[in-house]
């Protein structure tokens, strides 16, 4: 069930710090993660909202920072990927990027030989494991068993969150919060409010920081539990929103 949050009235001055998450706020959702693109448009309102904020606005998502670049080329963001796992703070830092644990290998094996034939597709991101279940809705329960059983045999140190249309593994350290935490302790986010804008169950963690940190907390298309202050019916009117900032 969704509710109605007042929509932000705050016009984006230099003052403010503005953290984006993609998919479902920026981008439509899509039936498979390759299948979105971005906009000529898309790419030029971030590149003027980046200038306007004199650097201050980063994605914090659940992509890796390679998937975004890929996506967003040849525009280079300030980003935070696999929800704070990997962070390039300045835009022309590398990114450390950790390859795939042993043993979070041979459980997406795993998943992989039971259900990737069901339509569900495993999305292997190094230490976070996502299984889409958008083709294949009724694979969702036996998914989020699996990976929930999967905690049993893990090192500690995991958690599982619901996805979009799937579920993922992810490390306790990966968190929305803490990204956009460590983005604020740098030039040129420092001393700046922070703005975040997100749509799903691991955005709450950044809405709950940005609430924290005396900033504006956005969900687009809020359900009826958000932690989020604000609200955006959806990716168009959240493109709109932020056209406006311009
Ligand atoms: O934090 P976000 O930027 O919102 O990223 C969250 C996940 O987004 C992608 O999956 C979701 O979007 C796909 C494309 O619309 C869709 O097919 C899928 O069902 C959604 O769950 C991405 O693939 C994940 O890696 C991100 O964690
Ligand atoms: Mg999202």
């Amino acid at each position: 069930m969704s509710q109605t949050l007042p929509k932000p009235q705050t016009v984006l001055t230099g003052e403010w710090a503005l953290f984006l998450d993609i998919d479902g706020t920026l981008l439509e959702h899509a039936e498979h993660p390759d299948a979105v693109s971005v906009s000529a448009e898309l790419r030029s309102l971030l590149q003027g909202l980046d200038h306007k904020l004199s650097g201050a606005l980063a994605v914090i998502t659940g992509r890796s920072v390679a998937a975004v670049d890929q996506l967003f080329h040849p525009l280079k963001l300030r980003a935070a990927g696999l929800y704070g796992l990997e962070h390039r703070l300045q835009p022309d830092d590398d990114v450390e990027v950790a390859g795939e644990p042993a043993d979070i290998a041979a459980l997406a094996d795993e998943i992989e030989a039971e259900l990737g034939h069901g339509q569900a597709y495993i999305e292997r991101k190094g230490r976070v494991l996502a299984i889409h279940t958008r083709a294949a809705p009724h694979l969702l329960p036996r998914a989020t068993q699996l990976v929930e059983q999967a905690l049993a045999s893990l090192p500690e140190g995991y958690r599982v969150v619901a996805g979009n249309a799937g579920v993922e593994l992810l490390p306790l350290e990966a968190a929305k919060g803490a990204a956009i935490r460590r983005f604020m302790g740098m030039a040129p986010f420092t001393g700046r409010r922070p703005v975040f804008l997100g749509d799903d169950t691991p955005d709450e963690n950044g809405f709950e920081a940005v609430n924290d940190a005396g900033g504006i907390s956005i969900r687009v298309k809020p359900p009826a539990h958000t932690t989020a202050r604000h609200g955006l019916a959806g990716v168009a009117e959240t493109l709109a929103w932020l056209r406006g900032q311009l």
